[in-house]
């Protein structure tokens, strides 16, 4: 937290230096890769490199010794040509007579003169076959005469030589000699012996051809142009200590001179080739007589004596062997140069990548620690470190805020010495656990903060050193003070409605199964009221919702204000409301608050717009363990069951369970799955109760009235069926169903040339507010051409206060189609005057409520006298209904009634008992005035009236 000065320094200094690698440091291992990847593949190319060279050294010199064998084979044959010429030459002279008598003539007389015609004939034949000389020998090889001039250049092997001519009488030529003159130029001769007949030549047995071998020689000494460089030949001989070697020089163009050189038997290649260290025809290494290092290869030169050896400049043998090994060495030096370079650039790479990684670890911390403090110092929770004896080494901006000390002041201090003794000692035995345990410990803690208690939620883990001990606790602490607000506030929703603060349907049910709970153990009794507002809907239809809410708040304190403390009251939802009663004695103690309830809903409720508001309420009560419940739904159930049979028994009263309510809750439940059925079943069928003009008599009206033969249980009072219809939404279907079925009847009446009576259909509020009532009414009448006159729809009074602009809209929709008005049961909602002006009603139907009332109690007709005075004050015509009674009759007539509905003019009847009436044109008061058998007929229905 280095902006505030903090501590957070120290934690800086702490990170920094947990095990850093040392700086560029390469580790053997590295150096070990480095080595393998590219010291050895280095080594390969020189061992490769030099492989090369030694194999380009061998291959040169093998070449080499193979070019050097071939040439001297190729010299060899040449001289080998050469002799058999020489042969070829000498070949009959032992036969040639004139040759031998000659000899024969000089052998037996040696004179002068035949000597010198045997030397005449000597020189001719040395002249034809170009000889160097011929010789006539006697058996010890000493020469006789001879063709040349000069002395006869001696020849040490003649003796032998003769010998072996005579003793096998063939011809046979002895090795090549050189003359040995030290004046001069020595030349190489051949000598060829030719054996004479002994009979003819006893004492001159031999006549030796003398060849000059220096030509052939010299040819054989010709220098040849390899592709390495001039190879030199050689002539030599060797003996115990010198090599002779025999050099050819071509004097004047014709004469070859050869001299014999000693040669040093050390270094010249002769010399090395002489001792044959490396066996015949193979390739020796030395210097030539100038020193310069030469490569030779010798072989015999065949019946010769001598040996031929070629030599070339080791220089130009190597010459291109070195360049490839330069260049060899080159590319291993390039490559060497490449692979350290490569290894270098690797090396390089890798300190520097480690360098990176090092510097990026770096700034990492760095921004870790960065992060850190902004973390710490950015949260609204405090954020603080202790060392092990409790002391604070650590508090981030908002710690310092909560504590309202500088940090300088809470640095070193410990809990005791910054909050109150015990909340010090328990957030000291949480630092206590963390240190033991080494795991994180939460807690929720109180503290009062500027005077004010403040809620905390408090995580403390251990602190640890770059070695891992624990070294202190590291704590974060968050003010969930507004969180606990809210949870208190969820929970209050969730278990309380928000309307009258009540306890809702959840919480109810936990309470009543906790009282349930009780009753099983103290063996008591628990009850339970499902209390329900009668009109309350008709409160909200007409004053509106805040209306209702309002009332609905009233009523929850009235009840509350009765019941006990330890009774739940609870809203279950709308206007239902539940009571609990525990620790009962006996049932009837629930009928006690059950009529407490009923007199203080009863009480008017004064709403603040100036109204006053009436309602009565229907109570269902459920005991336990008398009803035989289980647990707190089937209570609820069972509460819920008497609660109808109360509802049904006229309201503003209460029914206790009975086991008979569930038999009738289970036949509801079947009669609706058998309602769901009945359109499809064609089970439903209208019947008209006329509408009489109430001075005449005369039928003005029906009003078509639903019934359904349920299948198997026969006529079904709408009463019972009509309000499932409601519930289910059924009632859409069946209601447009009725339309249609009224406006067929019309046109089958029409069909059948009766005038069709004014038909009345009841429309329900759910198809009511559909809004299509007008085109659902159009469709059938114009499907079965009915004259809009013929048709009236009879409707309540709270389904015009529902939705007034809505209600309007339909409503003159209605009438521009030409339909009929009548406001039903008028009188026994909430009527509002202002709508009876708004809305476009023809007609008001007096309540038969309204109607009984007449004749059977003091100014009974009151209320019907005032509805006739309204209606007709508003211009309006008004028909009572549930006329039983001719007084009831002559009443109503009395107060200008316009028209009659009653069992007293005929209960409601199926259409053809409707057409005998219709037939007789006039609705007469008889004693039997309807075939409806859904009613009972009422006491007046025995008296007849004709009209
Ligand atoms: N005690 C007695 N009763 C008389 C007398 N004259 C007529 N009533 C009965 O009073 C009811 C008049 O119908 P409501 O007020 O529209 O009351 C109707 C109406 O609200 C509803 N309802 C009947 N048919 C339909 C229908 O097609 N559609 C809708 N939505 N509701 C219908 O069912 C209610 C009951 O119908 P119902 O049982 O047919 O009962 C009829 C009728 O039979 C009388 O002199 N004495």
């Amino acid at each position: 937290m280095p902006g505030a000065g903090c501590p957070g320094r120290a934690l800086s200094g702490t990170m920094q230096s947990e095990g850093a690698p040392s700086p560029g440091g390469r580790t053997p291992r590295e150096s070990l890769v480095v080595l393998l990847v590219f010291g050895v593949p280095a080594a390969v190319i020189v061992a490769a490199g030099l492989v090369g060279v030694l194999r380009r050294v061998s291959d040169v010199r093998a070449q080499q010794a193979d070019a050097m064998r071939a040439v001297i084979g190729l010299k060899t044959v040449g001289w080998r040509l050469w002799l058999e010429e020489r042969h070829n030459d000498v070949q009959g002279l032992h036969a040639d007579a004139d040759l031998l008598l000659q000899l024969r003539e000089w052998v037996q007389t040696p004179s002068d003169g035949a000597r010198v015609a045997l030397k005449a004939r000597l020189r001719l034949l040395r002249q034809t076959m170009q000889c160097a000389d011929i010789l006539l020998i006697d058996q010890q090889g000493r020469p006789l005469i001879h063709a040349a001039d000069g002395p006869v250049v001696p020849n040490e092997k003649l003796p032998g030589l003769a010998t072996l001519a005579v003793t096998q009488m063939q011809t046979v030529h002895g090795d090549v000699f050189a003359s040995t003159t030290s004046a001069g130029p020595a030349t190489a001769f051949l000598d060829m012996l030719v054996p004479l007949p002994g009979e003819v030549l006893s004492g001159v047995p031999v006549l030796v051809m003398r060849f000059d071998a220096g030509r052939s020689i010299e040819r054989l000494m010709h220098s040849w142009q390899g592709s390495s460089g001039e190879a030199r030949f050689t002539m030599f001989r060797a003996d115990a200590d010198t090599v002779h070697a025999l050099q050819a020089t071509r004097r004047d163009g014709s004469a070859v001179e050869l001299s014999l050189v000693p040669l040093a038997r050390s270094s010249h290649w002769l010399a090395a080739a002489a001792r044959g260290d490396q066996g015949a025809r193979s390739l020796v290494e030395g210097t030539d007589s100038s020193g310069e290092a030469m490569l030779g290869l010798a072989a015999e030169l065949p019946e010769s004596g001598w040996m031929l050896g070629v030599s070339v400049a080791s220089g130009a043998v190597y010459a291109s062997t070195w360049g490839d090994a330069a260049w060899i060495a080159l590319a291993d030096l390039f490559a060497l140069v490449l692979a350290g370079g490569a290894a270098r650039a690797v090396l390089q790479h890798r300190e520097l990548r480690s360098e990176r990684r090092e510097r990026a670890e770096q700034e990492e911390k760095l921004r870790a620690l960065g992060l850190l403090d902004a973390i710490a110092n950015g949260t609204s929770d405090a954020v603080y470190a202790k060392d092990r004896q409790g002391r604070y080494i650590y508090l981030n901006r908002f710690a310092c805020l909560m504590l309202k000390r500088p940090l300088e002041d809470l640095l070193g201090r410990d809990d005791f010495a910054l909050f109150a003794h015990e909340p010090a000692a328990l957030m000291v035995e949480t630092d206590r656990q963390v240190l033991a345990t080494g795991q994180p410990q939460s807690r929720e803690d109180q503290l009062k903060v500027d005077g004010e208690l403040h809620s905390y939620h408090t995580v403390k883990a251990p602190l640890r050193g770059p070695d891992g001990s624990v070294i202190g606790v590291f704590g974060i602490s968050r003010d969930i003070t507004d969180l606990k607000r809210s949870q208190a506030r969820l929970d209050r929703l969730a278990h309380y409605d928000e309307l009258t603060g009540l306890p809702n349907r959840s919480l109810v049910g936990l309470r009543l199964e906790h009282a349930l709970e009780h009753s099983r153990r103290a063996k008591s009794r628990t009850a339970i009221l499902s209390i329900d507002i009668d009109g309350f809907k008709t409160i909200n239809d007409s004053l509106g919702h805040p209306a209702g809410d309002e009332m609905l708040c009233v009523l929850a304190q009235r009840l509350r204000a009765r019941l006990r403390e330890e009774d739940t009251l609870g809203r279950l939802g709308g206007d239902e409301f539940l009571v609990v009663i525990e620790g009962l004695s006996e049932p009837g103690e629930a009928a006690v608050v059950a009529r407490d309830v009923l007199q203080a809903v009863a009480r008017p409720v004064p709403l603040s717009n100036g109204s006053e508001a009436y309602v009565t309420a229907s109570i269902g009560i459920s005991v336990y363990p008398d009803d035989g419940c289980a647990n707190a739904m089937e209570m609820l159930r069972d509460a819920d069951a008497a609660l109808y049979r109360a509802k049904e028994e006229g309201r503003n009263g209460f029914c206790f369970y009975t086991r008979d309510l569930n038999t009738d809750a289970k036949a509801k439940l079947e009669l609706e799955a058998a309602l769901s059925h009945a359109l499809e079943r064609d089970e439903f069928v209208l019947h008209y109760q006329p509408q009489v003009d109430a001075r005449t008599g005369r039928m003005a009206g029906v009003e078509a009235l639903l019934r359904w033969n349920r299948r198997g249980a026969g006529m079904v009072s709408p009463g019972q069926f009509i309000p499932l219809a409601e519930r289910s939404g059924l009632i859409v279907a069946i209601g447009n169903w009725v339309i249609e079925a009224a406006c067929r009847q019309i046109r089958t009446w029409l069909d059948a040339g009766v005038k069709p009576p004014r038909v009345a259909v009841n429309v329900s509020a759910r198809q009511f507010a559909e809004g299509d009532l007008d085109v659902v009414l159009r469709g059938a009448m114009r499907r079965h051409r009915v004259p809009a006159a013929l048709i009236e729809v009879e409707l309540t009074e709270s389904m015009l206060v529902h939705d007034p602009d809505k209600t309007e809209i339909l409503l003159s929709r209605l009438k521009a189609l030409g339909i009929r008005l009548s406001l039903d049961d008028f009188g026994t909602g909430y009527s509002s005057l202002g709508y009876l002006q708004r809305f476009p009603i023809d007609t008001l139907k007096i309540d038969q409520s309204f109607i009984r009332r007449i004749g059977t109690q003091p100014d009974g007709g009151a209320l019907a006298d005032a509805v006739i005075a309204l209606a007709h004050r508003l211009n309006l015509r008004v028909i009572a209904e549930g006329v039983e009674t001719p007084q009831q009759h002559q009443h109503l007539l009395d107060q200008g009634c316009d028209e009659i509905q009653g069992y007293l003019f005929g209960k409601p009847m199926p259409a053809p008992d409707l057409l005998e009436r219709l037939a007789g044109g006039a609705c007469s008061i008889s004693g039997n005035v309807g075939t409806d058998d859904m009613h009972a007929a009422g006491p007046a229905a025995a008296t007849a009236i004709a009209v």
